[in-house]
């Protein structure tokens, strides 16, 4: 198949049919990310794609939806489609191959009326002057996978070798070794629960809310169906959303009242209202002014305070050292591919390669703002091991004046192997599995808590 020019204008679809916006919406943030914006985030590329599409909320998950399970069983689909097409896949044709893996996605992974799938993804085919001779071959590959959805879905047996890229799948066998590769890669299609941080009474909003009151400290709403801001305690700002693994750096940072604390990349601040619930001072800095925005936002929503400073990082004054600093550092994000499926087909090995200057020059910033005897917390949401383990060796070698304090399982509930052998934590999205499904799992963070000495 020949290649289409690239668009200027997204093709029309008519707003009148129900379902067509949140089809139409998704099929485009999925071209976007399939085609020459491989570096955009999912969330992105669906606000670009929405704007002028007035999507209802409803539709608005449902887009972001099919959008998500087309990237979080991408390798699986796009096999099952190469398979039923003559031709193979569509090269240099990302809005004809969005179309059919939306479409896909939708019959193989989503509870959606099959006709609806097929025929709305046709609708929008035929809209397109671009595609619209196509149409009867996307109604007839779209009808075949409905037909053969068993026998596909019982192909599905290797998430590592069918959905995980290559480079990735290559770097977790060599880290953390072949079967622990495989239990990641399996734990990435059951998605993930909405986790939470509460300000106070985590047993009686854990109950109000319908949730599991973790271990570790977080309450997982594992049913949760409506909007968060519907739910009980949102607008009293009682608890905020925050993967419970995303919660254990500031736990092991342990900021205590009255301290002074600096949180170097906060937005859009989990972490800085962990840091200010405890009763210390914090100074939330970020170089994203839009980011910041939301950061305010969430802080006035649960009534916390903290000095906040647009700016980057590296070019912060050192003339007043912190007792403690958090680096919740920039970093590849392969950590949260149970939300964000899209990450692992979007960045490349270069990217991580890149991030890890930008960690260790933040690093060294961290350690400069840190007074002698203060805490220095690194983390990231990597499974990168340049991005965590690697990173805090060569820092430790530069920093004599710095030292580890190895973590104890009584800092994690007990949950001694989200501990490496190093002292540091090391979650996985595989761990915590003890539930079923959403129940379980974790994003995979890194998280180191060293010490300037006296
Ligand atoms: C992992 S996110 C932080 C998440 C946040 N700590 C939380 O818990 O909600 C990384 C943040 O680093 C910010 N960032 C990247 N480079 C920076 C720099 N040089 N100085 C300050 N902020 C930076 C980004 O804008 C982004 O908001």
């Amino acid at each position: 198949m020949a290649s289409t020019p690239n668009r200027s204008t997204p093709p029309p679809f008519d707003p009148s049919v129900p379902g067509l916006a949140a089809r139409h919406v998704a099929r485009e943030a999925v071209a976007t990310l399939l085609g020459p914006a491989r570096g955009l985030a999912l969330e992105d590329a669906l606000a670009q794609a929405a704007r002028g599409a007035r999507l209802e909320p409803g539709e608005a998950a449902l887009a972001r939806a099919i959008a998500t399970a087309s990237f979080r069983r991408l390798g699986f689909i796009q096999a099952a489609l190469a398979a039923r097409l003559r031709d193979g896949l569509p090269e240099n044709r990302p809005h004809l191959l969005a179309l059919l893996v939306t479409g896909a996605a939708q019959i193989l992974d989503l509870a959606v009326a099959d006709h609806a799938a097929v025929d709305l993804s046709v609708r929008l085919a035929k809209a397109d002057p671009q595609l619209q001779h196509l149409a009867p071959l996307v109604n007839a590959v779209l009808r075949r996978i409905v037909r053969e959805r068993d026998a596909i879905r019982a192909e599905e047996t290797d998430p590592l070798a069918h959905n995980t890229p290559d480079w990735l799948a290559r770097r977790w066998r060599a880290a953390y070794g072949e079967a622990a590769a495989r239990a990641i890669a399996a734990a990435h299609l059951e998605g993930a629960a909405v986790d939470l941080t509460l300000a106070r009474d985590p047993e009686i909003w854990a109950e109000r809310l319908g949730g599991v009151r973790l271990d570790l400290g977080s309450v997982r709403l594992v049913e949760a169906r409506e909007a968060v801001a519907d739910l009980p305690g949102y607008a009293e700002g009682v608890w905020w959303v925050q993967d419970a693994a995303a919660a254990l750096p500031v736990r092991l940072l342990a900021p205590e009242s009255g301290e002074r604390v600096a949180d170097l990349c906060a937005a859009p601040g989990g972490k800085t209202a962990q840091i200010a619930a405890a009763g210390a001072a914090v100074t939330a800095i970020d170089r994203s002014a839009a980011r910041l925005e939301r950061l305010g936002r969430n802080l006035e929503r649960l009534g916390l305070t903290a000095e906040v400073l647009t700016t980057d990082a590296l070019a912060l004054p050192e003339d007043t050292p912190f007792d403690a600093v958090l680096l919740d550092a920039p970093c590849s994000a392969t950590g949260t591919l149970r939300r964000h499926p899209d990450v692992a087909w979007t960045k490349s090995e270069t990217d991580v390669f890149r991030l890890v200057g930008l960690q260790r020059r933040l690093l060294d910033k961290a350690a400069r703002l840190t007074r002698p005897g203060g805490r220095l917390v690194y983390c990231t949401c990597s499974l990168e091991p340049e991005e965590g383990s690697g990173q805090i060796a060569d820092f430790l070698n530069r920093h004599p004046d710095f030292e580890r304090i190895a973590i104890t399982p009584d800092r994690v509930a007990g949950h001694a192997e989200l501990i490496d052998p190093s002292g540091d934590l090391r979650t996985l999205p595989s761990h915590l599995a003890g539930g079923t499904g959403r129940a379980g799992g974790l994003d995979g963070f890194f998280a180191s808590l060293l010490r300037r000495k006296d």
